[in-house]
């Protein structure tokens, strides 16, 4: 059963409580820049916890900046608790992974 996708209230809640991320088109947004050496473990990473979550995101790479962008194609690729679940975990990976 997937989950609801979340109100407008729920959605101005969720973004409120993830800096890094933006919420735009039906999607969650966010680009790192990590340095260039770690952009590889980070994405190794990221790849590990999406596959822990069968949650996965949409990633572009260019160069030190790395883009994504989450939504829930099962839930009409709408934003629900999975994109937010995943979203806070990858913040938390570029830090530990040396985004600024
Ligand atoms: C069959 C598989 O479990 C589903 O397709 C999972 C996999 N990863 C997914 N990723 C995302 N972003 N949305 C989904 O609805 C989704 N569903």
């Amino acid at each position: 059963m997937p989950p609801h996708p979340l109100t407008e209230a729920e959605l101005a809640e969720t973004v409120a409580g993830l800096p890094d991320w933006t919420y735009e088109h039906s999607r969650l947004t966010s680009t790192f820049r990590l340095p260039r050496p770690s952009v590889t473990p980070f994405l190794a990473a990221v790849a590990k916890a999406e596959d822990a979550a069968n949650h996965h995101a949409v990633i572009t790479l260019l160069y030190d900046k790395v883009s994504l962008a989450l939504q829930t194609h099962d839930a009409d690729n709408s934003v629900t608790v999975r994109d937010v679940a995943l979203a806070r975990e990858i913040s938390l990976l570029a830090r530990q992974h040396g985004s600024h």
